[in-house]
C-alpha cells in the first residue's frame, strides 16, 4: 500500500500522494483546497507562550538533530519544520485514482466543538515496537542522555541512531531546560524499523535522582503538548506519519501510576490556531503495554 518514497530516498524530489498519507494513519494532510486559512506562524509563536518551560532554543536543536540523523541523505528535508511550506508538494486528491480514506476517528475530530483537537488514548496489549512503518513510538526520558533501563534500553537497542541523537541533544543542553519539552526523532532510511521516536523529557535525572512524581507529572503535560506540535509540524512539512503509539510512560522506573499520566494526556486540547494549515490529526494515541 505504501509506495511513497521514504524521505531522503535518492532520486530527486519526493512525490506525495494524498491517499497514501491518509490510509490507516492517525494523521492526514488535507488537500490544499480544503485547508483552513490559519497563519502557520502562529503555531511557532504560541509554543513558548503555552509551555511553562520554553522549548524554543531546543526546537532549533531538534531540527538540527533530525537533519543530522539524515546527514548522509543528499536530498532529505529537515524535519519538525513548522515554518517550512512544502504543502504544494502534496498531490491534490483529485489527481489520485484511489478514493480518499476517512476513518471515523478523523471525522469525529472535525466535528469537535469549536474545532479544537482533543487527545484520546486507547489501550492495547502487545509489543509497541511491532508497529507499521513511519509510526511514532513515544516514551519518557530523563534529560541527561541515558536510555539505560526499562523500555528506554529497548529503544536504545532497536534504534541506536535515535539514541545518539537523543544523547547529543541532552549533551548540548541542560536538564532544567529540557524537562517539559520533547524531541521527535525521524526515522532513517534503510533502517529495519522505520519508526519515529518521540522522547518526552519528563524528569531531569534518573535513578535515585529522578524528579518527584508531582514534578514528573508537571513536566509530562507540556512535554506531550510539545511533541504533538512537533508531530503536526512534521505533517505540515509533508512527511508521512502513521500510528502514534505510547508505552505506559512514567509508570516503571519513574514510579508514577500510568492513569495519572494518561489523564494528563487526555486533558490536552489544541485550538484551531495550533493546528498547522492542512493537517488533520485524529487525536488518537494507542497505549501499548506488554501484558
Ligand atoms: N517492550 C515493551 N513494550 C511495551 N511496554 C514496555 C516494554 N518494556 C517495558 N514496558 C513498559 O513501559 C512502561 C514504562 O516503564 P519504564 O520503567 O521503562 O519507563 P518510565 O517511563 O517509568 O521511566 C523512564 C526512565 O527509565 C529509563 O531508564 P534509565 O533511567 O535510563 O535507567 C529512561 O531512560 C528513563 O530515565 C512500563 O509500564 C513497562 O512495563
Amino acid at each position: 500500500m505504501n509506495e511513497k518514497k521514504a524521505k531522503g530516498t535518492k532520486g530527486g524530489p519526493r512525490q506525495f500522494t494524498q491517499t497514501k498519507l491518509t490510509f490507516g494513519s492517525a494523521f492526514q494532510t488535507q488537500p490544499q483546497s480544503q485547508q483552513p486559512q490559519h497563519k502557520r506562524q502562529k503555531l511557532t509563536d504560541e509554543d513558548a507562550q503555552d509551555d511553562n518551560i520554553s522549548s524554543k532554543p531546543d526546537d532549533a536543536l531538534v531540527k538540527k538533530d533530525v537533519a543530522a540523523a539524515g546527514s548522509n541523505e543528499g536530498n532529505k528535508s529537515p524535519s519538525s519544520g513548522v515554518s517550512k511550506t512544502v504543502l504544494p508538494a502534496l498531490k491534490d486528491v483529485s489527481d489520485d485514482p484511489e478514493p480518499q480514506q476517512h476513518s471515523p476517528a478523523n471525522l469525529e475530530t472535525q466535528d469537535t466543538q469549536h474545532g479544537s483537537l482533543r487527545i484520546r488514548v486507547t489501550e492495547k496489549v502487545g509489543d509497541i515496537f511491532d508497529a507499521p512503518p513511519r509510526s511514532i513510538l513515544i516514551h519518557a526520558c530523563n534529560a541527561v542522555g541515558s536510555w539505560g533501563g526499562g523500555i528506554a534500553l529497548a529503544f536504545r537497542q532497536h534504534y541506536p541512531d535515535a539514541f545518539k541523537i537523543y544523547n547529543g541533544h541532552c549533551k548540548r543542553s541542560v536538564p532544567q531546560h529540557l524537562v517539559g519539552t520533547a524531541l521527535l526523532i525521524a526515522p532513517r532510511d534503510g533502517t529495519r524499523r522505520e519508526h519515529y521516536v518521540g522522547c518526552l523529557f519528563t524528569s531531569r535525572r534518573f535513578g535515585k535522582n529522578k524528579d518527584s512524581p508531582s514534578d514528573i507529572l508537571r513536566a509530562t503535560e507540556p512535554a506531550m503538548r510539545d511533541l504533538i506540535k512537533q508531530i503536526m509540524g512534521e505533517m505540515a512539512s509533508g512527511e508521512e506519519v502513521g500510528e502514534v503509539r505510547i508505552c505506559h510512560i512514567n509508570s516503571g522506573l519513574f514510579a508514577v501510576p500510568w492513569d495519572r499520566s494518561k489523564n494528563l494526556i487526555e486533558s490536552l486540547q489544541f485550538g484551531d490556531e495550533e493546528v498547522p494549515d492542512g493537517v488533520t490529526y485524529s487525536g488518537d494515541i494507542i497505549a501499548y503495554s506488554p501484558n
